[in-house]
C-alpha cells in the first residue's frame, strides 16, 4: 500500500485515521505514528487519540467484519484510508462513551481533513446503516473474530494452553495496570508512597513485588511525584522479576543483554550498586539514547555500547562476565494487552525466524560467560517456540549447561517461568536461569 502523508490540518478522527493506516497498511508501530500525530494536538486530545486508535486494534476483527457487511467492495488505492475512517466509526459508536450523534457527525466530517470530501456521503450510509440494522446487538458466532486476535496468534495460544487458553487470550486483549518501580537508591518506598497520598494519586500496593507500585489511574507519569530527581521508574511487574532473578552481586561483571530502553539496567543497579561493572548492550542507537537518558534521571552508572548481541569482537573487551541478562529480541505476544497493534505487526513465520535468532545469541553469550556463572534467559512472549522448547533445546545441545530452577516444580522437559499476562497483573513473560558448570 502507498506511503500515506499526515492530513495537513489537524483533525482528532483524520488523525486517529492516518494512524490506523500507518499500522495495518505500512506495518508501523503506534509509537511511531503516535508520536507525530501528537505533536500536534494537546495533551486531552492526545489521550483521546490514543484510546481510539489502539482500542480500534483490539476489536479490528469485529470491525472489519461489520465493515464488509456494510460495505459493497473495499476500497482501494488512496481512498483506502476511508476504511480506517469507517472503523473508527464503529468503534466510537460501540465500545467508547462518544455520543451517536458526535460518533457520526465528526467521522463524517473527517473525510474532508483526508481528502476524501467525495466519500462523505458513504461514511455517512455505512454508519447510518450500521445503525439502523443493529448490528451491535446481533451476536457473532465467530471465536476468532471475538478474540480480537488474528487467527495464527488465536490458534497458537489454543494449542499452547490447551483448557486454559480462553483465559490467556481474554487476557492478552485486556487493559494492563501501570506499574512502578521505586529507585530505593533515591528514596524509600515509606517515603515515595507517602509524596503520592500528598499529591492524591491512587495507587495499591503489590502483594507479590516489596518495591512495586501499582497506579489504579491513569496518570501522566512525568507529573508524578519525584520524577525528575528519579525516585521511580514505569516498568511491569513481570519485568521486575528480571533483577530479582538474576542475583547481581558486589564485585561482579554484569552483561544487560539486548537492554534498551533500561528498564532492567535501572533494576540491576539498584539491587546491587555495588557491582564491579554493569554494561548495558543493544543494536539499536535510537532506543540506546533512551537507555541514557533513563539512567541519567535515575542517577545510575553503566557502560552502554551499540552493538550486535552475536557478534561480540566489535564490543566485547574479552574478559568474561559472572552474570548475563538476556532480555531476547521476541513477539513481544506476553505485551500485546500493553501494545495492541503487535499483533497486527507480527506474522506467524516471524516466530521461527525470532526462535532462531534468540538461539544465535544464546548461544553467543554463553561463550562470554565465567565457568559458575549465571545466565537468566528472558522473553516478553507466550509462545514455547521461544520459552520453554527454546530452552530444553538448548539445555539438551549445550554439555556445560545446567538449569538453575526459579520454581521447584521445573524439569528439564518443563524448564523456566512462564507467567501468562494478566496473572497477578503483570505481563506476560518468561524466564529461564542456566548456571554454567565449574569444569
Ligand atoms: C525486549 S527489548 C529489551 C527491553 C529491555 N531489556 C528493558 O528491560 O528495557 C529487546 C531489545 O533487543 C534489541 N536487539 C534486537 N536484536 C539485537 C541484537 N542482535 N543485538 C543486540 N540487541 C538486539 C532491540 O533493539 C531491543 O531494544
Amino acid at each position: 500500500m502507498k506511503p500515506l502523508p499526515l492530513p495537513k490540518q489537524k483533525n482528532l478522527r483524520a488523525d486517529c485515521a492516518w494512524v490506523i493506516y500507518q499500522i495495518l497498511e505500512q506495518g508501523k508501530s503506534s509509537r511511531e505514528c503516535l508520536e507525530r500525530v501528537q505533536r500536534r494536538h494537546n495533551a486531552k486530545d492526545n489521550a483521546w487519540i490514543q484510546e481510539m486508535s489502539l482500542g480500534v486494534m483490539r476489536r479490528l476483527p469485529l470491525l472489519q467484519y461489520w465493515l464488509r457487511s456494510l460495505l459493497d467492495r473495499p476500497l482501494k488505492g488512496n481512498k483506502k484510508v476511508i476504511e480506517h475512517l469507517i472503523l473508527l466509526g464503529l468503534y466510537q459508536l460501540n465500545f467508547s462513551r462518544v455520543s451517536n450523534h458526535a460518533a457520526v457527525g465528526e467521522t463524517v466530517a473527517a473525510a474532508s481533513y483526508l481528502n476524501a470530501a467525495a466519500l462523505k456521503g458513504l461514511v455517512n450510509a455505512v454508519l447510518r446503516n450500521f445503525q439502523r440494522e443493529n448490528l451491535a446487538d446481533k451476536p457473532v458466532d465467530d471465536a476468532i473474530i471475538n478474540s480480537g486476535l488474528p487467527k495464527w496468534l488465536f490458534k497458537a495460544i489454543e494449542n499452547a494452553y490447551g483448557a486454559d487458553a480462553e483465559q490467556v487470550r481474554s487476557e492478552t486483549n485486556a487493559m494492563a495496570p501501570i506499574w512502578l518501580r521505586v529507585n530505593k537508591l533515591q528514596t524509600s518506598m515509606e517515603a515515595f508512597t507517602k509524596a503520592l497520598d500528598k499529591a492524591e494519586v491512587a495507587y495499591t500496593l503489590s502483594e507479590s513485588h516489596a518495591d512495586a507500585v501499582i497506579l489504579t489511574k491513569r496518570e501522566d507519569i512525568t507529573a508524578l511525584p519525584g520524577f525528575d530527581k528519579g525516585h521511580f521508574a514505569v516498568q511491569d511487574g513481570a519485568a521486575q522479576l528480571a533483577a530479582h532473578y538474576l542475583k547481581p552481586q558486589a564485585n561482579e561483571r554484569i552483561l544487560d543483554c539486548c537492554a534498551a530502553p533500561g528498564g532492567k539496567t535501572g533494576h540491576i543497579v539498584e539491587s546491587a550498586p555495588d557491582t564491579e561493572y554493569v554494561l548495558a548492550l543493544d543494536a539499536d542507537a535510537t532506543r540506546l539514547k533512551r537507555v541514557e537518558e533513563n539512567m541519567t534521571r535515575l542517577k545510575h552508572i553503566v557502560d552502554i555500547k551499540q552493538g550486535d548481541a552475536a557478534n561480540p569482537e566489535t564490543w566485547w573487551d574479552g574478559i568474561p562476565f559472572d552474570r548475563i541478562l538476556l532480555d531476547a529480541p521476541c513477539s513481544a505476544t506476553g505485551v500485546i494487552r500493553r501494545h495492541p497493534d503487535i499483533r497486527w505487526l507480527r506474522k506467524s513465520n516471524d516466530i521461527d525466524n525470532l526462535a532462531q535468532l534468540q538461539r544465535r545469541i544464546l548461544d553467543t553469550l554463553w561463550g562470554l560467560l565465567k565457568p559458575g556463572g549465571t545466565l537468566l534467559y528472558a522473553t516478553c512472549s507466550i509462545l514455547p517456540k521461544e520459552n520453554m522448547a527454546q530452552i530444553q533445546q538448548f539445555l539438551s545441545d549445550t554439555p556445560d549447561a545446567t538449569l538453575s530452577p526459579i520454581l521447584k516444580t521445573e524439569t528439564l522437559d518443563k524448564p523456566g517461568r512462564q507467567i501468562t499476562p494478566g496473572e497477578q497483573q503483570m505481563d506476560g513473560f518468561y524466564y529461564a536461569r542456566l548456571v554454567k558448570s565449574l569444569d
